[in-house]
């Protein structure tokens, strides 16, 4: 299938190394937005909408996990970046794990959050044919209490209607489409092909990916490091903005500042 061409924010200085954040299945590039300031303080740092989500294309499917990775080659030659680094939660880390694997000299360094390189794939294919049956709006609510444990939710209800409506607002097509993407991933043989210095990120309370599918890809890349968030479910960045992008930002600066 063709690359299409994702919508994307940029945010930073133009000459800064580049990190490039993929966002999650039912999620816009709107859920980085409690790392971007600080990301942006030294990196030029572009979200976007991973295609069948947000502002981006939903082209017909099926689509592949190579199809997602094509979409972010696509963007990285768009912004003229032969190199980045590349973080993404959940789906975005499926992306960014086979690009890693896929195109090494197009990555520097990765980060992985509340990810998995096989996940159990019925739970997804069920999603996908309940959202065509009744759109995404009717999985909204479960999807959501997997993304915070439920004392954070419990105390920001404000955060957990805007999530619902971010999931709701999801494409019903695209979010299928994407689910099966999920349902079909099996990125173990992959994982000993990842050379890029690689941060593996957990939430310690996660029910869509328990923390043993991080420690699963920890193990599996040469020399990567895991850090667990508690109290963190699938969202970890957005019930520990502080720890997790300081996490980021330490693992990205050992880089030295060159992408
Ligand atoms: O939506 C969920 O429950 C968990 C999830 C799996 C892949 C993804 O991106 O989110």
């Amino acid at each position: 299938m063709t690359a299409v061409e994702v919508s994307y924010t940029e945010d930073g200085p133009a000459g800064a190394p580049v990190v490039v954040l993929s966002n999650s299945l039912g999620a816009t590039r709107g859920m980085w937005d409690p790392q971007v300031p600080a990301l942006a303080e030294r990196y030029r740092v572009v979200t976007y909408d991973t295609r069948g989500h947000g502002e981006s294309p939903s082209p017909a499917g099926p689509y592949g996990l190579d199809d997602l990775v094509d979409d972010l080659v696509a963007l990285l030659d768009r912004l003229g970046a032969r190199r980045a680094h590349v973080a993404g939660l959940s789906l975005g880390g499926m992306t960014a794990m086979r690009l890693a694997a896929r195109e090494p000299d197009r990555v520097d360094r990765l980060a992985l959050l509340a990810t998995s390189a096989r996940p159990d794939p019925q739970g997804f294919l069920d999603r996908a044919a309940a959202v065509r049956a009744d759109g995404t709006a009717s999985i909204a609510p479960a999807v959501v209490a997997r993304w915070l444990t439920p004392q954070y939710a419990a105390g920001h209800p404000e955060l957990v209607a805007r999530l619902e409506g971010m999931v709701a607002a999801a494409d019903d097509e695209g979010y299928a489409l994407c689910a099966e993407v999920v349902a079909a991933v099996d990125l173990v043989a992959d994982l000993g092909r990842i050379t890029a210095p690689t941060l593996v990120v957990s939430g310690a309370e996660d029910p869509a990916l328990p923390p043993a599918h991080q420690q699963a890809i920890a193990d599996g890349i040469a020399g990567a490091s895991l850090v667990s968030v508690s109290p963190g479910a699938h969202l970890p960045n957005l019930e520990q903005p502080l720890e997790v992008t300081g996490a980021l930002l330490g693992h990205l600066d050992a880089a030295g500042g060159h992408a």
